[in-house]
């Protein structure tokens, strides 16, 4: 009998590049360890706030330190993810609260299209350095996601109901209720337990915990069976 497939939860907000990675590499690993990945997009900010956490750049010393650690995470994990000093002040202005409303609404009701749609938020924050929250980024990403005009539309007028906004605040108190205080906040359950890990760096850890190994950041697909 083949073995239960391990749930693995991966809170995450655009805002945060080390979402961005984490990402990534488990939608990597979930086509190689027996595992089902479920995506939860949540908010950053509210899980700062219930925490009492700051953002680690508000330490000037720690901001020099990540400027550095995110690029060279960026190469090794192989994300076309750019940084540079203004970012934070990008981080701290605007925040996300758009696009993970957006997410959100894309979560309720096309989520086959939640991996896509968080991708190319991601690409333009982060590698194009453009707005994510103002309609018509929300349009532009939409589109380079591969949704129609029409559908994107609708999701956009979803974005201010109660029920995305109340969803989202779920998620995020969902991952609260887990231990998360930062992100990516990726929780295993597994032989029964949850297992909470904090950080991109924290994924192989997470496949000796559940049974799998590590290939590195980058793993090579299994040639596909005869
Ligand atoms: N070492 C972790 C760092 C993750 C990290 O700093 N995440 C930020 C958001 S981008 C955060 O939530 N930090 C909270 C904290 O460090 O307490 C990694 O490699 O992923």
């Amino acid at each position: 009998m083949a073995a239960a497939r391990t749930l693995v939860e991966l809170f995450y907000d655009v805002v945060s590049p080390y979402s961005w990675l984490g990402f990534e590499v488990l939608c990597r690993y979930q086509h190689i360890w027996n595992i089902d990945l479920r995506f939860r997009p949540a908010f950053l900010g509210g899980i700062m706030q219930a925490t009492g956490n700051k953002p680690p750049a508000m330490l000037p010393k720690r901001a020099e330190y990540l400027l550095k650690d995110i690029k060279r995470m960026g190469k090794y994990y192989q994300v076309p993810v750019q940084i540079s000093a203004d970012d934070f002040q990008r981080i701290l202005g605007k925040g996300s609260l758009g696009a993970m409303r957006f997410i959100t609404a894309i979560d309720m009701t096309q989520p086959q299209f939640l991996e896509p749609v968080s991708r190319e938020f991601w690409i333009r924050f982060w590698s194009q350095h453009e707005d994510i929250n103002q309609p018509a980024s929300i349009l532009a990403v939409a589109r380079q996601a591969g949704l129609s005009s029409e559908q994107a539309q609708k999701l956009l007028e979803m974005v201010s109901s109660p029920a995305v906004k109340n969803r989202l605040k779920e998620t995020t108190e969902d991952a609260i209720k887990f231990g998360a205080f930062g992100m990516p906040a990726v929780v295993a359950h597994y032989n029964g337990e949850q297992h909470l890990f904090f950080g991109s760096d924290r994924l192989e850890l997470l496949g000796s915990v559940i049974g799998e190994k590590w290939l590195g950041p980058v793993p090579s697909l299994p040639s596909p069976k005869m």
